[in-house]
């Protein structure tokens, strides 16, 4: 395979932190109960071990309410709250907190006093004022407390409306003039503000943290999801706020966090319609990455992998970097880009496959994995010596070529070999079939003499690499079939998340060359 283009894409610049797993976080949601089960409390919980938490929960509030709205709430003394709030700390740590609901401004000041005493790591705060079918949620009089809580908040995760609120504004009616409202709440308050985009239209619903104080990588960083065209979108706020509590406690890094949690819940709410819960706005399905145990047959979780691959596939073809590889219209910096990023990326690949050698339950896989290390750096040189060396490219570490990176190194440092296995995969399988294609259709068109990328395009077609993938994907199966349902889960998020790199990764070239 050293003729091969790529396996693509680093060395980690030196000092940069690889996240740390901290084991199983202890979050706490103080929230509301929904009894339909889609949002307050019960989405809280249900995030927190989605995402891999223990979760807890001290109640501030009732509502009678279902997935058409709320028919009464009824907010306990707040004397209540605060003796709930005391039970739990005064015997368990508690790594996050995340804060929903809140009802009235007693609630809010035992809110405060409780979180000025335990001081948690991590307080993600939801400032939840109208539930989506439009019913209050806290009492018009206690919006001046809310405001005076949001300082002790690490996280504030406001929709368009509460952050227009919170800053006394009218509702943002474009994302830039969210992320401009975002900018004004983090100055004021001090914390990062998650301005989300769920509530604008279009095809995309982007998100992004911002934090205009340098506690970010940028004042603004935006991390893209599509919008899934669906209405159950109940408790989205609450499942997404609790999950990014119980991901920074794991990771300590929100920016990570973010990317981690936002796949996840875009992954519920596509499979939000397996469940069939209410008439009105649904709930979306936390525990949509489970797949359910039994002797599974070879083959079987390849299968679902596969199909979990399908659509950032069909997003690569559609990506005017590979129409334009094919037809030859690719501008030259482009593929210059993509080239020194491919050769970076090589480098850290290799590190990480030589974690899954050091790693391997046999000889055999042990074996594999050293052999595909080497050839990842065979494959680096072999960039530099006939491909870079006449080029002038920055030998820039790019920012999709680091996240995709990071994300390898941070399934690496697991302690799960199956996760490791899972999100390396992808760089073999949809790269192989990528490059297939892209030979198949050069030949269809005849081998085109003058096709500038004709020599590239060539080295799709190698027998090597195409047996070492389906070798890599035997692995993956294997460990998937043999691991527990909270292990394949992790592999299930692990390999979406490479696979979703993959697709940016040829598209970072048009974006960042
Ligand atoms: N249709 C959708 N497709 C994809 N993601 C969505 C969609 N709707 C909401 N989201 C995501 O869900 C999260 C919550 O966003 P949203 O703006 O809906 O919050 P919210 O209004 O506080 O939620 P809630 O409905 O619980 O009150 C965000 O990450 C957002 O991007
Ligand atoms: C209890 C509760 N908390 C939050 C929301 C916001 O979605 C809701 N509908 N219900």
């Amino acid at each position: 395979m050293s003729s091969l283009p790529a396996l693509h894409h680093v060395r980690p610049a030196p000092g940069e932190a690889v996240p740390a797993t901290r084991g199983i976080p202890r979050v706490l949601a103080i929230a509301g109960s929904d009894p339909s089960g889609g949002a307050g409390i019960q989405a809280d919980l249900k995030s927190i071990a989605a995402t891999g938490g223990y979760g807890m929960a001290a109640i501030t509030a009732l509502t009678a309410q279902n997935t058409r709205g709320v028919s009464a709430v009824h907010v306990p003394p707040a004397e209540f709250l605060a003796a709930q709030l005391a039970a739990v700390s005064d015997d368990i740590a508690v790594d996050a907190v995340k804060i929903g609901m809140l009802g009235d401004a007693q609630v809010i000041a035992a809110v405060r006093t409780w979180l000025e005493k335990v001081r948690p790591g991590v307080v993600v705060l939801d400032p939840v004022m109208v539930a989506t079918s439009g019913d209050r949620l806290l009492q018009e009089s206690a919006e001046a407390a809310l405001r005076e809580l949001l300082p002790l908040a690490d996280l504030i995760t406001p929709n368009l409306a509460e952050l227009a609120m919170l800053l006394g504004e009218p509702e943002a009616a474009t994302w830039p003039d969210a992320l401009e409202q975002g900018k004004r709440l983090a100055a004021e308050t001090g914390a990062t503000v998650l301005v989300k985009g769920g509530h604008l239209d279009g095809a995309d619903c982007p998100d992004a943290l911002v934090n205009t104080g340098g506690a970010l990588s940028a004042d603004v960083v935006v991390v893209d999801g599509e919008r899934v065209p669906t209405r159950n979108s109940h408790g989205t706020g609450c499942s997404l706020s609790s999950a990014m509590a119980t991901a920074q406690a794991r990771l300590g890094d929100w920016e990570l966090s973010l990317r981690t949690v936002k796949p996840w819940l875009e992954e519920a709410l596509r499979s939000s319609g397996q469940l069939e819960v209410g008439h009105g706005n649904g709930p979306v399905h936390h525990f949509h990455h489970l797949v359910s145990t039994g002797a599974a047959p070879e083959g079987s979780f390849a299968d679902v992998l596969h199909a979990e691959a399908a659509a950032d596939l069909d997003a690569i073809y559609g990506l005017g970097f590979i129409r334009g590889l094919a037809e030859g219209t690719l501008p030259e910096n482009e593929f210059a880009y993509y080239l020194a990023q491919d050769a970076i990326y090589l480098n850290g690949y290799s590190r990480v496959l030589a974690r899954a050698s050091a790693l391997a339950p046999t000889e055999a896989e042990q074996l594999f994995w050293a052999r595909s290390a080497q050839q990842c750096l065979e494959v680096e040189s072999e960039l530099h010596r006939s491909w870079l060396s006449t080029r002038s490219v920055l030998p820039d570490l790019g920012p999709v070529t680091k996240a995709y990176v990071d994300h390898l190194l941070a399934a690496s440092a697991s302690g799960s070999y199956a996760v490791l296995v899972a999100a390396v995969l992808p760089c073999f399988w949809l790269y192989a079939e990528v490059g297939e294609t892209l030979h198949a259709e050069f030949l269809d068109a005849g081998a085109p003499k003058g096709h500038p990328y004709a020599e590239w395009l060539r080295t799709y077609a190698d027998e090597g690499f195409a047996e070492a993938t389906g070798q890599a994907i035997g692995i993956a199966d294997a460990a998937g079939r043999a691991a527990s349902d909270e292990e394949r889960s992790r592999m299930l998020t692990a390999f979406r998340q490479s696979s979703r790199y993959e697709v940016e990764f040829f598209d970072a070239p048009r974006l960042h060359s």
